[in-house]
């Protein structure tokens, strides 16, 4: 069965991640989890590894990529733009950019396609450098509060390209006559941006500096790959980046690391529903303050080797700081506690023992999903926008099952996790949020002794 699909996928790129435009999980909450769960790929590696295949007419052999609705979707816009992409297994494909169509860009299915998610945006570079020009529509992602280009607009203007924006169409034009190498001072410490940037540089002629560059562990993972590939990129890790342009690229391998927000996830799944579970193979030396974070949530973490075990909890007690003040968490570019576990840990507070304020700086609409919590018997005030206060109730009374929908995708990975907490059934509509960066989650988490039904 699984052969057949991925020949059929071979040939069409059929998806294996459902393709629903909505769905929904029936959850019967109260189950204990136990066993053993090995974290899929990063998704947000994923995406700028893919996107950099287009610098290359070599072929490029990718490993442990996640098989979710976002990758799948940019695996999907390289095959229209012309390039080979053989599926060899279900977390392997080797990619071939050599006959790329850049007209395919001007076309309703990529403008459409590209709007639905927010990885499309790293597709600008490679192009431009290939190629000249490349076009963007208003790049997807979730909805989750603004979500400007100006630091890759900026970026790539200052290395040489010109942009123009059709308001009416949301789409950008981007043309070049070369890019050249220059001192950039990034506007903000942006992901995609950076990696926009650096692709960007790594092919242009002279030297480029980058300072105020993001460098999380993904961004890390891009820039090795491009040295790989004949680039030549200094300060990697570091938020100053010194490129030296060459001519052209060749082809490499290279294997994506698990993914940190999917262990965070089940990091806090395993402390709200008191079970005993083992994240495999985390890659603990690229979570960085991740783990303390939860740990500073009163949850108990044992490191063995690069796993990660979390016992059974009856109780967790979130720490003060050191003063006696309540405990905070916010987000922060990486060194930072990364913005895509805020809402887990929200979630993860209702049942833990004492009180915490969480302040999302960076998005100003991912914690109306709160209200549904609320509705579940949580205990959060919902401050502003931007903070809630979670008033933990250390189990004194479970959450109640309710009918709710997936916002986006990490509030739905929170709800799934209250919902799995909670005493009844839940109904979460539109999974397909969820989808979008969790590989199927619903069977994983059976194998554990969840009871969730996708209908
Ligand atoms: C496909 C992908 O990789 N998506 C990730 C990427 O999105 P993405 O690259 O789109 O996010 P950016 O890093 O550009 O910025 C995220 C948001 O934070 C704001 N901001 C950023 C830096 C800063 O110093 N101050 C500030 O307020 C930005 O204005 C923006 O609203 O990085 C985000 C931040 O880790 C993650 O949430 C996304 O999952
Ligand atoms: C915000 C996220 O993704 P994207 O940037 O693809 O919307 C996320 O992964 O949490």
């Amino acid at each position: 069965m699984l052969l057949e699909k991925i020949k059929n996928r071979e040939s069409n790129l059929t998806t294996f991640a459902p393709m629903t435009d909505n769905g929904t999980f029936i959850v019967e909450g109260g189950h204990k989890l136990s066993g053993e769960i090995i974290p899929q790929g990063a998704k947000n590696e994923a995406l700028q590894i893919i996107s950099c295949c287009l610098m290359t007419p070599e072929p490029v052999l990718l490993e442990n990529l996640p098989d979710i609705l976002d990758v799948n979707k940019l695996l999907d816009l390289l095959a229209g733009l012309g390039a080979e992409v053989d599926r060899i297994d279900r977390q392997t494909v080797r990619i071939t950019a050599k006959n790329i169509d850049v007209e395919y860009m001007l076309s309703k299915e990529y403008v459409s396609d590209a709007q639905r998610i927010r990885g499309s945006v790293m597709l600008i570079a490679p192009m431009l450098n290939r190629y000249g020009r490349a076009t963007l529509p208003k790049p997807g992602g979730d909805k989750i509060g603004r979500r400007r280009l100006d630091t890759h607009l900026l970026g790539l203007q200052a290395l040489g390209g010109d942009f123009q924006y059709d308001a009416d169409r949301h789409i950008y034009t981007f043309t070049t006559k070369g890019l050249k190498g220059t001192y950039i001072h990034m506007d903000e410490i942006s992901v995609t941006g950076t990696a926009n940037v650096v692709m960007a540089a790594a092919l242009a002629d002279g030297e480029t500096t980058i300072y105020n560059a993001a460098c999380e562990p993904y961004l890390q993972q891009l820039c090795k790959m491009l040295n790989r590939m004949g680039a030549k990129i200094e300060g990697i890790g570091s938020n100053l980046l010194k490129i030296q342009g060459v001519d052209s690229l060749g082809g490499t391998e290279h294997r994506m690391l698990p993914d940190m927000i999917e262990i965070g996830s089940f990091i806090g799944m395993a402390a709200m529903t008191g079970s005993d579970i083992t994240i495999k193979d985390c890659s603990i030396q690229n979570l960085g303050i991740i783990p303390r974070t939860f740990e500073r949530m009163g949850i108990t973490l044992n490191m063995k080797g690069d796993d990660i075990h979390i016992p059974a909890h009856d109780h967790y007690e979130i720490q003060s700081f050191i003063d006696g003040g309540l405990m905070t968490i916010y987000d922060a570019p990486w060194p930072g506690f990364t913005p895509d576990l805020m809402s887990i840990c929200l979630v993860t507070a209702i049942q833990a023992r004492g009180s915490v304020l969480i302040h999302q700086k960076m998005f100003e609409s991912r914690l109306f999903f709160v209200d549904k919590l609320i509705d579940m018997g949580a205990q959060i005030i919902l401050c502003d926008p931007h903070r809630a206060t979670v008033i933990g109730m250390d189990r004194r009374a479970p959450l109640r099952g309710i009918s709710m929908s997936s916002p986006d995708i990490r509030a739905g990975v929170s709800l799934l996790i209250a919902a799995l907490s909670a005493e009844g059934t839940s109904r979460i509509d539109n999974i397909h949020q969820i989808d979008r960066g969790y590989q199927d989650i619903d069977g994983r988490l059976r194998a554990l002794g969840a009871s969730i039904v996708r209908e």
